[in-house]
């Protein structure tokens, strides 16, 4: 639980970082409550990894300010609060999975035990290992377990489950919910809107280096589960049109609306009753960008 004397656990203020021309990260602000579970979702090339490593202080920003605890990045890390899982963490090849685990823990100040971390990883069977031995999917395991041995405060998971196939990312995640019921605050980038929808109690949407929506999960089930109804209604309002039932997001333009909602029979029965004139009615389902979209246009 969150009150005034607790810093969030990540706070990002006008968050920027350009390459070039390219604006990874084109002012963010976001604020992450201690103990939520958030999934930053979005296509290639969104910004999620660079603003991930910037919340990890592995890159530094060109603007704004991050915040982790109310410290920096690098004195998070310094105090094992941050345990991270990037794409293509790298294990040394000679060293076995319980040895490298184990590594990690010696720089860390209060670590939980190696065999823990194996264990809550799943990957205890794999400690004698070597690393170069590891599948992709047993790889990630083994990299959860090295973001675990810290026992930190905030657990940074960028794509965790990419290299996995069903069944793992189901024990992965399963291990993971575990984990987090005690309290741990979690930020996981995903592809996936499946992985969000089940294990995030709220979803950050980023495109094109900004956040396109903010919300809990049920709100963005209401709208990706939905459908846009296109029509030509003569003499609407956006508000009235917006206050139907179920819907999300409406647009209005030369007198045709593009209405988002959760439940179009819903909508369309409401909007003809009130606008008996619709016409050149369409209904689509809503893409999940659109679905997005539509959700921060509200
Ligand atoms: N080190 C870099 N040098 C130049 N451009 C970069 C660098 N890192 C990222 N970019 C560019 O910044 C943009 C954002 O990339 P980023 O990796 O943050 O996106 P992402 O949302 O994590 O994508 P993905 O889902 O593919 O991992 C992309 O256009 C990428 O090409």
């Amino acid at each position: 639980m969150s009150n005034t004397s607790t810093p969030p656990a990540v706070a990002l203020g006008g968050l920027r970082k350009h390459y070039g021309d390219v604006a990874a990260v084109d002012g963010i602000d976001l604020e992450i409550r201690p103990g939520e579970v958030v999934a930053l979702l979005g296509p290639n090339g969104a910004g999620k990894s660079t603003a991930i490593d910037m919340i990890l202080g592995l890159t530094t920003p060109d603007a704004g300010s991050v915040a982790v605890f109310g410290r920096s990045p690098a004195e998070a890390v310094r105090e094992g609060a941050i345990g991270a899982m990037l794409q293509n963490g790298t294990l040394l090849d000679d060293l076995t999975v319980a040895e490298t685990v184990r590594l990690v823990a010696s720089l860390h100040r209060k670590p939980i035990p190696v065999e823990r971390a194996l264990r809550r990883a799943g990957c205890e069977d794999l400690a004698a290992r070597r690393a170069n031995r590891l599948s992709g999917g047993q790889a990630q395991r083994v990299r959860f377990a090295i973001a675990l041995v810290s026992d930190p405060a905030l657990l940074v998971l960028d794509e965790p489950t990419a290299a996995m196939d069903p069944a793992t990312r189901r024990d992965f995640w399963k291990a993971m919910y575990e984990d987090t019921a005690g309290g741990r605050t979690v930020l996981f980038a995903t592809h996936y809107l499946e992985e969000a929808e089940e294990y995030a109690d709220r979803v950050v949407l980023m495109n094109g280096g900004r956040i396109a929506a903010d919300g809990t999960v049920a709100e963005v089930r209401a709208v990706a589960g939905g459908r846009t109804i296109r029509a030509a209604v003569p003499g609407a309002d956006a508000a009235a049109l917006l206050a139907l039932p179920a819907v999300t997001a409406c647009e209005l333009r030369d007198g045709r609306a593009r209405i988002a909602t959760a439940d179009s029979d819903a909508t369309l029965r409401a909007l003809l009753a009130a606008h008996p004139g619709a016409r050149d009615i369409e209904i689509a389902a809503a893409g999940l960008e659109s679905a997005f979209l539509s959700l921060i246009s509200d």
